[in-house]
This record gives structure tokens, C-alpha cells and sequence, in this order.
């Protein structure tokens, strides 16, 4: 099985929000980084491949089995991490493994405790007592101690301070070294997606802009930096994105091949960084 997530075409409809067609597979052995805008969709998709929400039509299936089921199969081998707190507040720790503990066949104590002392965590402070970062940490520990194939974390950096989030990216790096495992997570630190991430999910209100390995994103997408006499409507056509400066234009596409032969040396390109993907795709055209 080579890709253990897998949604085709589906649909979720809230009053003012929508999913729309949304298809995209999460390739097994793989880190696939999950990025969109503020309100792109990519907590409802989380919850969509949790099972957490119902989809209005479409289909998930995840190590290429359904929900319908076998729910406890799947979330037996998946380690889910939240951005916001589902724990009981007042509880602590020691309290909280020992009723997650209960739900995992293939819980580790060992492991738990390892986490829990290099992300120095105190074991009787009540949850409300922790901090935001510590309550990520808790998190963490207790997703990564029951041996899962599948991490799915929705913006497990937030909150964090950039010496623990170095730890972290380093911790998941250790765990691709099997390479039976996956990783899905949503971040909007680009620059730690940058450093681990395979593949990038990109979604746009609520639809599919790219779901890509990271090298063919890197030579498909490139910034185009030019003086403004450039600048025609066959021209604009070819950028995904676009703003005015006053010296000239810069610009996003998504095809540098053609963009080389249309521009050849009148401009100057640049390889953009995910932030630069994501700010030109959200601007469109509109000229600012
Ligand atoms: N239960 C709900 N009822 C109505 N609208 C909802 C519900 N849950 C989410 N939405 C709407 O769906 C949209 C997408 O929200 P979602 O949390 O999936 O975005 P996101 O990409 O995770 O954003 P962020 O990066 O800000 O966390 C938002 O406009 C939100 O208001």
C-alpha cells in the first residue's frame, strides 16, 4: 500500500466555508507538510481524515481501510496531536497516561517516560497549570509512546520556542528513519516544513492548489522579478500571483519552464519560498 490516507472528491459544507472536491493522497514512509492560509480548511480536513466530522459525499480511506469498519483498527496505528486541548484539565499527567494508556495495545511506558523527561514535564501538575508549549509537549509524548505508523498533527509548533520546535523536528526525523512510518502535519512555520517535509499539501479555500513532493515544487514554482514594460495581459496569464513595486512587478508561477522561454533574460528569477507560494496564490492578480 503506498499511500496510507487517501480522500477522493470530498465535499463539507459549513454556512459560510466549504471542502470542495478535495482529493489527495499522504504517501506512505513519508513527511507530507500541510499548509493554506488562515480558514483554508485545514483543521476541517484533520478532522475529516480523524474521523472526528462526517464528510458530506466523497470518500477516506486510511491504510486503505474505511471508517465504516474498522475505526479501532485505524486509530489503534494512528498518533494524533491537536491544537487545541482535549484534555481534562484536571487531571494530571501521571493521570492522563494511565487512561490513554488503556486505549492502545501497543502502548510504551518506556518511551513515555523518555519524552516526558526530555521535554521536562512535571507528572503531578494538573493540565490548567501548564503552559501552552507544555501542554504541546504532553501532546507529543503521549501521541508518539504507543508505536503508531501514522503521525497526524494539526500545528504541533504553535506555541512552541524555537529551541523545543529544533528538538521536535529532530525527534520526527529519527522516527522516518523507519521507513513504514508517515507523518501528516499542518504548520504555518513554512521554514520547519522546509527542513523536514517529502511532500506539501497546499489547499485554498477550501480546494486543492497542489499536493507535490518537495523537489518538483522547487522546480516548478519560481519568482519572476522584472521592470514593468514587461507587463501585458499574456504576461499577467502567466502568473499565478502578482504585485506592483516601484521599481517593477514580481510575481509567482507555477511553471518556470515556460516562464524561462517566455522572459529569457529581461528578468530575473528566484526560488520562492513556500510563504512566497502561499502569499502570491492567496493575492491573485489583483494589483496592489
Ligand atoms: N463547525 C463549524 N461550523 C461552521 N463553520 C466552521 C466549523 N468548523 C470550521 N468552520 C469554518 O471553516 C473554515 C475553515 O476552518 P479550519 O479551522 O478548517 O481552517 P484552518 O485552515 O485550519 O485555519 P487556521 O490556520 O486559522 O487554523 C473557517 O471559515 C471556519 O470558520
Amino acid at each position: 500500500m503506498k499511500n496510507v490516507i487517501e480522500l477522493k472528491n470530498i465535499n463539507k459544507t459549513y454556512k459560510e466555508f466549504k471542502i470542495e472536491n478535495l482529493s489527495l493522497n499522504v504517501k506512505r514512509g513519508f513527511v507530507t507538510g500541510f499548509i493554506g492560509a488562515n480558514g483554508a480548511g485545514k483543521s476541517t480536513t484533520i478532522k475529516l481524515i480523524m474521523n472526528l466530522i462526517k464528510s458530506d459525499s466523497g470518500s477516506i480511506s486510511v491504510f486503505g481501510k474505511d471508517y465504516k469498519s474498522h475505526e479501532r483498527e485505524i486509530k489503534q496505528k494512528i498518533g494524533f496531536v491537536f491544537d487545541e486541548n482535549v484534555f481534562y484539565e484536571r487531571w494530571n499527567l501521571k493521570q492522563i497516561k494511565r487512561f490513554i494508556s488503556k486505549a492502545y495495545k501497543n502502548w510504551h511506558d518506556k518511551t513515555f517516560y523518555e519524552y516526558v523527561e526530555l521535554f521536562e514535564l512535571p507528572l503531578n501538575l494538573k493540565i490548567k497549570n501548564f503552559s501552552k508549549g507544555m501542554k504541546m509537549k504532553a501532546s507529543l509524548a503521549l501521541a508518539l509512546s504507543h508505536k503508531a505508523e501514522l503521525i497526524i498533527m494539526d500545528e504541533p509548533m504553535s506555541g512552541l520556542d524555537p529551541v523545543v520546535r529544533r528538538e521536535i523536528l529532530d525527534i520526527l526525523y529519527d522516527l522516518m528513519q523507519d521507513e513504514q512510518k508517515t507523518i501528516f502535519f499542518s504548520s504555518h512555520i513554512t521554514t520547519d516544513l522546509e527542513r523536514i517535509a517529502d511532500y506539501i499539501t497546499f489547499i485554498h479555500k477550501g480546494k486543492l492548489i497542489f499536493s507535490e513532493d518537495v523537489h518538483s515544487i522547487a522546480e516548478n514554482y519560481a519568482i519572476i522579478k522584472g521592470e514593468t514594460s514587461l507587463l501585458d495581459q499574456d504576461v499577467e496569464k502567466e502568473l499565478v500571483g502578482m504585485r506592483r513595486t516601484h521599481t517593477g512587478f514580481e510575481g509567482l508561477t507555477s511553471n518556470s519552464q515556460k516562464a524561462r522561454l517566455l522572459f529569457g533574460d529581461s528578468v530575473l528569477f528566484e526560488r520562492p519560498s513556500l510563504d512566497d507560494i502561499m502569499y502570491f496564490t492567496g493575492k491573485g492578480t489583483i494589483h496592489g
